[in-house]
């Protein structure tokens, strides 16, 4: 890390002071022309993305995207055109130099299979020089970061991980050397729906955090919305079509081209730039492992709910039985934990309605970034929420023609 990274308190949009570890980032009239090419693959891009924010990368294919972030870490070096980072321009520095103040996460994680996570994510810091206990704290400290246990994972070979362990291991390695700056190329594009929307709100927890100047490429308008502070969109030769926040991308797009590209059903979009903890939750029932049974089922009728929360001593939620298997016992156990899938409160609610479309309980139990239970929402959270958004959104309407005419 670049020993002047400042980390420095910020009020933002909303009002509330957050860190920003972050540098600013700023391209200008930046070409890229590949040999042979006729039309250049970036054609003068000039952006500035600042310090501490994240900025998603969208648009068709072939249109620049990967070029355009690819030069911010020299990996690719622009035809011409100035990129600084912290009002330092990239060509006064070496480029292996540079890189290692630059945090690169791809799809797959890309770790090296013949190092264990915990060598994976010391490369950096290796290359740093820092001391062995420095980089084993560091190691711990990001493995829980990104939710893998430290002494069950950090000797494990990548082989021996799944696809989404990998990638959280490939945002550990990113993060490792606590750069300013934070490249992603397709982050979460090769793991399963459920684990994207996981390591997706462990990367928004990691950012709240720490305030890192992220730009991250994306094929997915879900995910650009989601994460994004705001969100770029491209058209062929890393041209500009819009470059604002979700909320303007969804409620005002520039031109055709943006309405296009972000598609209809942009009411349903609109789930995206919601969180579950914005929804009233539902108050369950709870019991934990060794209460009277009956007593926890009895509760749960005359609270109108077919099944009982069941918490473990750190308040973790770990089962969600149902009143019927529960009439025979006489205290609450589990016995085998069932693969409980619980929603983060910072999930999207688009994200909340496709958990509670797979769950046999048409709800779904939120947890927080320690995983310890919230409460519970279902169909019902989300209508209401989406109808007090409707209502507000027309007063707002209503309340701008009036002016207008007046
Ligand atoms: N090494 C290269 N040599 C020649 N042309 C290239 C090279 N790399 C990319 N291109 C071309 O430059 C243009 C932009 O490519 P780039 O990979 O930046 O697009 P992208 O928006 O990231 O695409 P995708 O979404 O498909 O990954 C494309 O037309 C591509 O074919």
């Amino acid at each position: 890390m670049s020993e002047s990274t400042q980390h420095h308190q910020q009020a933002d949009e909303k009002g509330s002071a957050r860190t920003v570890s972050g540098a600013e980032i700023q391209l200008k009239d930046v070409v890229k022309r590949y040999p042979g090419q006729k039309n250049a693959a970036v054609n003068d891009l000039s952006i500035t993305v600042p310090a501490g924010e994240v900025v998603m990368f969208i648009g068709p294919s072939g249109c620049g995207k990967t070029t355009s972030l690819k030069m911010i870490n020299r990996l690719i070096e622009p035809t011409s055109g100035t990129i600084t980072i912290d009002g330092d321009d990239i060509r006064g520095r070496d480029a292996d130099e540079l890189r290692r103040t630059i945090g690169y996460v791809i799809q797959g994680g890309s770790l090296f299979p013949h190092l264990t996570v915990a060598d994976n994510i010391a490369v950096v810091p290796k290359l740093l020089k820092w001391d062995k206990k420095r980089i084993a704290e560091r190691t711990e400290e990001l493995l829980d970061l990104v939710g893998l246990e430290a002494g069950r994972y950090r000797d494990r070979y990548p082989r021996e991980l799944s696809g989404g362990q990998q990638q959280r291991v490939g945002v550990a390695r990113g993060l490792a050397a606590d750069p300013p700056v934070v490249l992603m190329d397709e982050p979460f594009g090769a793991v399963d729906p459920i684990t994207r929307q996981r390591l997706q709100d462990e990367m928004l927890g990691i950012q709240r955090e720490l305030g890192k100047t992220i730009v991250c490429v994306t094929h997915d308008i879900d995910e650009a919305i989601k994460l994004g502070d705001r969100i770029l969109i491209f058209s062929e030769g890393a041209k500009i079509e819009q470059y604002d926040t979700p909320e303007n991308v969804l409620a005002a797009p520039a031109n055709d081209f943006v309405a296009d590209f972000v598609g209809a059903g942009s009411t349903l979009k609109q789930l995206s730039l919601s969180r579950v903890n914005e929804l009233n939750f539902v108050d369950w029932t709870t019991a934990r492992i060794g209460d009277d049974a009956q007593d926890a089922v009895r509760r749960a009728e005359a609270a109108g709910q077919e099944c009982v929360v069941v918490l473990d001593d750190r308040g973790r939620p770990i089962a969600w039985p149902w009143n019927r298997n529960l009439r025979r016992a006489s205290t609450i156990d589990v016995k085998r934990r069932e693969e409980l899938v619980t929603l983060d409160e910072r999930a999207t609610l688009n994200d909340a309605l496709d958990t509670m479309l797979s769950s046999s309980h048409a709800g779904a139990i939120v947890t927080d970034a320690r995983d310890k239970y919230l409460g519970v929402v279902d169909f019902e959270s989300v209508t209401a929420h989406i109808r007090t958004q409707e209502a507000a959104a027309q007063e707002a309407q209503e309340a701008r023609s009036e002016e207008a005419a007046s």
